[in-house]
């Protein structure tokens, strides 16, 4: 740790890991045994260059194998760097594996009070923090289990209460939102949030691309251990999909990062209905025709009080994700109203619908007002096809005119 920083800055400077892969060849045993080692040296990551001010937010994306898990080590001190120099100043917390840094014969309790003991927590400390940790967990009686006894979600639930009840100054997470329940999801999920919004420094490395876009600033995508593209989190996000996508069309496999769920958290709200309407006659539409996509959806009162937005997604059956829309921009009474003791009903109008020959759906998310939180989703709902009178190829009709060399002017 470095003392002229400031709490929460992250610096890191051509970083690298490599490891020696002896050779498998028959050959290579005889040649160890003589003590000829053979071993290549072998950059998991290299060439990594950053700085995060305090309460930054990086996200990490790559394939599988890119070095991501690799670099977060680095960054969360675990494994040292072969060549560069990482530095970071304040307290950093760190959520790597699942059950990383506890002992499975010790129960939760055990495991927490050394968790806490290891990132420099004093006694007294420790004994304030021990009922909000406890209680963040929500494990009850399995806080006193040998921690081998308990599934991956209350490891989880453990882990996590741990590493953000001291309120880091830099907290390290990979991939974990995914494990455990909806209600934990979004409570973790609030927590980063809020840390965030504290001036946590935070470093997220996820597949939910949708969580990143919202939680993350800037985004690097890492390509077989180098540092690919640094930017903005839409940049690298978009130019990560568009990787993604030409590497599905070469394997001939469907696009995931339509398809692939968004993490999802509600208690009490629900999507109950989706249907297509406006012009559609029979489940058929034509292309410049109006379509309206009405949604119902049922919204606890305290959800209400915090608020709600909608983002739906209209899908081509091919799983290619084709229009957004999203209610962001309007006031929650612009878009809900209520049908019923909590129940509303929000209507998307899409005066000419630019789509062309194809079978559509809606995959839509109940968001919470102004965060990535999701409250309920449906996919594949509303569907509808569009029957195009015309010859047009393609995915959309929008309005387009030609010009003669002589209007530029
Ligand atoms: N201890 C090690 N010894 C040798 N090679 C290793 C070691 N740890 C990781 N690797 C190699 O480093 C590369 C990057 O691994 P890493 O787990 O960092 O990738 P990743 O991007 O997190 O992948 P995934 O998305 O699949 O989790 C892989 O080829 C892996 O086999």
């Amino acid at each position: 740790m470095s003392s002229e920083l400031r709490p929460g800055t992250l610096i890191v400077r051509g970083a690298g890991k490599a490891y020696r892969r002896h050779s498998q060849d028959a050959g290579g045993l005889w040649r160890a045994l003589r003590g000829q080692h053979d071993a290549a040296t072998h950059w998991v990551v290299r060439g990594v260059d950053l700085h995060l001010a305090p309460s930054q937010s990086l996200g990490l994306v790559g394939d599988n194998g890119a070095g991501k898990t690799t670099l977060l080590k680095l960054l969360a001190g675990a494994l040292a760097p072969t060549e560069g120099e990482i530095r970071h100043a304040g307290r950093r917390a760190v959520m790597l594996q699942l059950g990383g840094g506890f002992h499975p014969e010790l129960s939760g309790r055990e495991n927490l009070r050394i968790g806490c003991a290891v990132m420099g927590l004093g006694a007294q400390e420790v004994e304030r923090l021990m009922p909000e940790i406890i209680d963040f967990s929500e494990l009850g009686p399995a806080l006193d289990q040998p921690l081998r006894t308990l599934s991956s979600g209350m490891q989880l639930r453990l882990g996590f209460a741990l590493a953000t009840a001291v309120r880091p100054d830099l907290l390290i997470v990979d991939e974990h939102l995914s494990v455990g329940d909806q209600h934990f999801q979004r409570k973790c999920l609030r927590r980063i949030l809020d840390l965030r919004a504290s001036g946590c420094t935070l470093v997220l490395c996820s597949h939910a691309a949708y969580l990143m876009s919202e939680v993350c600033e800037q985004v690097l995508w890492l390509h077989e251990g180098q540092p690919r593209m640094l930017d903005r989190a839409s940049a690298t996000l978009a130019a990560y999909d568009n990787h993604v996508r030409a590497c599905d069309a070469e394997r001939g496999a469907a696009p995931l990062s339509a398809s692939a769920p968004p993490p999802v958290a509600g208690e009490g709200c629900e999507v109950l209905r989706v249907e297509a309407l406006g012009e559609v006659r029979q489940g058929v539409i034509s292309p410049g025709q109006r379509l309206v996509i009405e949604v119902d959806a049922q919204i606890p009162e305290a959800q209400w009080a915090r608020g709600v937005d909608l983002g739906m997604l209209l899908m081509r059956n091919d799983e290619l994700g084709c229009v957004p829309l999203s209610s962001q921009t309007l006031a929650q009474g612009e878009i809900w109203q209520p049908i019923g003791p909590a129940r509303y009903r929000a209507r998307c109008v899409i005066d000419e619908l630019p789509l062309l020959s194809g079978r559509y759906s809606v995959n839509l998310a109940l968001l919470e007002r102004g965060s990535p939180v999701v409250l309920g989703w449906m996919r594949g709902a509303g569907a509808f096809e569009v029957r195009s009178a015309g010859r047009d190829v393609g995915l959309v009709r929008v309005p387009h005119r030609w010009e003669t060399v002589g209007d530029r002017a």
